[in-house]
């Protein structure tokens, strides 16, 4: 009755109603739950809403809706679910959880400000060392590309988090790492999308005894290490004065004259959450791009020509290429809407009652952007499932425009990932890196024949490629010389 009074007789966004008390809860799977969502968008429309277990989920397929809810409206759009294994396992630190709030407001001050497009300057000079350094260790190993991604990025992150230069693929701060967002992943069991579609299963562990105990004492221990660690290490290299330049010595230099060590903790979650949210997000596109050129060799020539005119191959394409490299960048945006990352981003929750076009959402409703629908709609991109970076050229084929839709990939309003700007940047000079110097193609059987690519997308939270089989070979004896002259990465 009170929700009726509260509603003012307003309906709820359309949607499938389910059964009695637990609602829709047998109806969306757990994984690919998107796919489900598309079917239900074209019966109900852009925005619709079910129950599950009294609580009240809606999800916008429309970037018109997404646009004002998440973004316009963000003030009141713009809290997270509680995750109660997240607080179990006390993740109250990272910051993609956090709540809405003042802890929020300070810790995402410091992201947006260290990760700005002013800043990444600072960031070139690492990214190309990590890149023409993946350059190298391909060469030497081609087929194990996919882990030698995931080590760059980490590299990456750690350089520009922590100052440090990974040792390897077993170096201990990775591992934590990865370690934690296994954790962080498989804790919302038995796929990652569950606990964010399925609210009810965050009281799960009270009346299933056992279930996710040993995961939330581990988690709870990678997580505090993981903060914990490789900032204490930066603190001890500034004080034996040998602290590379980065995001937490920068971030601890202005805080020299505060004795608060309250603040120093705050900072420590922050950057640790950098760390983690960064590490496995970028290397999903990365391996999209060597996906789509290895299925168009006539998409890998256009690059190749188009960076070849610029260097005449007597270099490594730079950061300050960039503008005059259209059709890799197009490349780059093109693979955020081909292979959505985040198909479903992080869903929001809403702070207050709201309506929108005569419909009533709650206070408390989950808001579930259905990214992949928007960046797949097939009037705004015709032909949505081809790789096709021309969406984004000019109609004379030599400008790059740049499509806003495309910050969808990144999503909405006051959420929206800081870190768009260093995972751009790092695609860009990836790509470029990667034409310039190599041959992606499909394997070949042992007649030599095409063998057929395969590549099976992941349907949980982030939707990670599984490991696929492709030849990477140097171009020629230019490309070569190219890759061993460069110094970077040594
Ligand atoms: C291709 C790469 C990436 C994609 C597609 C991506 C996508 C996203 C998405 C969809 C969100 C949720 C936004 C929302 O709730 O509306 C997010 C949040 C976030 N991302 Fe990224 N991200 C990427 C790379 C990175 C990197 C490199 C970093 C750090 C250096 C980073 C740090 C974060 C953080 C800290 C948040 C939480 C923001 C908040 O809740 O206030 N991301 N990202």
């Amino acid at each position: 009755l009170d929700s009726w009074r509260r509603r003012r007789g307003l309906p709820y966004p359309p949607g499938p109603r389910g059964l009695p008390v637990i609602g829709c809860l047998f109806s969306v799977p757990k994984t690919y739950s998107w796919i489900k969502y598309d079917q239900w968008a074209k019966k109900y429309g852009g925005i619709i809403s079910f129950s599950v277990c009294g609580q009240i989920v809606v999800v916008i397929s429309d970037l018109e809706v997404a646009e004002e809810l998440l973004g316009r409206r963000s003030a009141i759009y713009s809290d997270r679910l509680k995750i109660p294994f997240y607080e179990m396992m006390d993740w109250s630190w990272f910051l993609l959880g956090m709540p809405f709030g003042e802890r929020w407001r300070r810790g995402r001050k410091t992201a947006v400000r260290t990760l700005q497009p002013s800043q990444m300057p600072r960031y070139h000079d690492l990214l190309k060392s990590k890149v023409h350094k993946f350059l190298k260790v391909v060469r030497a190993n081609p087929a194990g590309f996919h882990e030698s991604i995931g080590f760059m990025q980490g590299a990456i992150i750690m350089g520009a988090v922590y100052g440090y230069d990974l040792q390897g693929p077993d170096d201990y701060y990775l591992k934590i790492a990865q370690d934690a967002n296994l954790i962080s992943r498989a804790i919302v069991l038995p796929g990652g999308q569950v606990l964010n579609d399925v609210p009810f299963l965050r009281y799960l562990p009270k009346f299933v005894p056992g279930v996710g105990f040993n995961y939330v004492r581990l988690g709870n221990r990678l997580g505090q290490e993981m903060v914990r660690s490789p900032f204490e290490m930066v603190k001890a290299q500034m004080d034996a004065g040998t602290a590379q330049q980065s995001i937490t010595r920068d971030c601890l230099e202005q805080l020299e004259h505060s004795d608060d060590d309250h603040d120093a903790k705050a900072l420590a979650d922050v950057v640790g959450s950098l760390y983690i949210a960064g590490a496995d997000t970028t290397i999903i596109s990365m391996a999209s791009i060597i996906m789509a050129l290895a299925s168009n060799p006539d998409i890998q020539q256009r690059a190749q020509e188009e960076v070849d005119i610029l260097t005449r191959r007597a270099r490594l394409p730079e950061f300050a290429d960039r503008p005059n490299l259209p059709y890799i960048n197009a490349m780059c945006k093109e693979v955020l809407r081909w292979r959505v990352v985040a198909p479903l981003s992080f869903p929001h929750a809403v702070i207050e009652d709201d309506v929108y076009n005569g419909f009533f959402i709650p206070k408390g409703a989950t808001v579930i952007p259905n990214i992949r629908a928007i960046l797949n709609d097939p009037v705004r991109f015709p032909d949505p499932e081809r790789f096709n970076p021309e969406r984004f050229l000019s109609s004379d084929g030599h400008t790059f425009v740049d499509d806003p839709v495309l910050s969808a990939a990144f999503g909405f309003g006051r959420r929206m990932c800081p870190g768009q700007y260093l995972a751009e940047a790092t695609l860009f000079i990836f790509t470029a890196a990667l034409v310039s110097t190599f041959d992606v193609g499909k394997e070949k059987d042992a007649h030599g024949r095409e063998m057929p690519l395969e590549c099976i997308y992941g349907g949980e939270i982030l939707s990670h490629p599984a490991p696929f089989k492709c030849s990477l070979v140097p171009r020629d004896g230019i490309a070569d010389e190219l890759i061993s002259a460069t110094s970077w990465g040594e």
